[in-house]
């Protein structure tokens, strides 16, 4: 049974998109992970399925795997994705995504193809990160990795943005084998649902760059929620102010961590790369239709 898809990104975090609107879709966790990987299967950081919502005035439910397989509650490169193909579907000039984290709002920015959603309040206490024991001060939290008396990494900030971020304050991020210390820290006992792990190093007044280790995928081109956890961590401790760029390897992410209601607005580019169809008993897959140069008159796309 053939089924199409969109291949999508936002600044290069990467994800297969499903709409499951009108046909339920539930594919197992070792079908995904073979879908995620790039020697098998498609090739993606997240998988994402848009299902109905049963909220009223809600556009639609954005369920999220990781390419391990494993159900998250959030992704904000994903949700400026959704919010892009129903925008542009709806011709509203605002939707409403339902995610296991919560009510998200996305809006055109005026900008081709960038989008800007509320991505709600950050979670600051220990156990709505959730960490193993109770820390009072989540700023900087006693974890180190590396010899005890000269650590690797160590003393993160930790926020939730609907999924657990750990963030560690670098001078070099270039000094860092990410790769390496990553998933060491992702399966740290502290953490008990695992967590996103960013180094941050600033680069200017309210610019920092970053580099994320995800979750369940390893690491990825941008991060949105860790976008959002490390401009939360950053104003939090005095170290930027409450509006910041956030640089990836995929390019820059706007951070406004609203002083009025404390949400975080995230803005970013979105991208739809190409149209494909997959028999979903043989999971062979391919491209019926190349993405946004051919869905926008060229002069719109530089
Ligand atoms: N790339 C996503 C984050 C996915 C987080 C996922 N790896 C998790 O387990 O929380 C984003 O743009 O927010």
């Amino acid at each position: 049974m053939r089924r199409p898809f969109l291949k999508m990104n936002g600044l290069g975090n990467d994800f297969v998109v499903w709409d499951a609107r009108s046909e339920k879709l539930a594919l197992t966790p070792d079908v995904i992970a073979r879908l995620g990987s790039r020697e098998t299967g498609i090739g993606f950081d997240q998988m994402i399925t848009v299902e109905r919502s049963s909220l009223p005035g809600v556009d639609a439910f954005m369920r999220i795997h990781n390419m391990d397989g494993s159900q998250v509650d959030a992704c904000g490169n994903a949700t400026r994705c959704i919010g892009r193909l129903l925008l542009e579907e709806s011709g509203k000039s605002a939707v409403t995504i339902q995610t296991n984290a919560g009510l998200l709002n996305a809006v055109a920015s005026g900008v081709p193809r960038t989008i800007s959603v509320d991505m709600g309040v950050p979670r600051l206490r220990w156990d709505q990160i959730p960490l193993a024991e109770e820390f009072a001060d989540t700023r900087a939290i006693e974890l180190q990795i590396g010899p005890i008396d000269d650590p690797i990494l160590h003393t993160p900030a930790v926020v939730s943005m609907g999924n657990p971020h750990a963030i560690f304050w670098v001078k070099d991020i270039e000094a860092y084998d990410l790769a390496k210390v990553g998933p060491l820290l992702e399966h740290h006992p502290i953490f008990p649902e695992g967590a996103n792990i960013s180094l941050a190093q600033f680069i200017g007044e309210n610019e920092i760059r970053v580099k994320v280790w995800e979750r369940g995928a390893g690491l990825t081109l941008a991060c949105g929620t860790g976008a959002c956890a490390v401009a939360v961590a950053a104003a939090r401790d005095n170290k930027a102010g409450r509006k910041s760029v956030i640089h990836l390897p995929g390019g820059p992410i706007t951070i406004e961590w609203r002083e009025s209601d404390g949400h975080v607005i995230m803005t970013g580019l979105t991208e739809v790369e190409f149209e494909g169809e997959i028999d979903l008993e043989t999971l062979a897959w391919e491209k019926v239709a190349e993405g946004d140069l051919a869905l926008e008159p060229a002069g719109d796309a530089a």
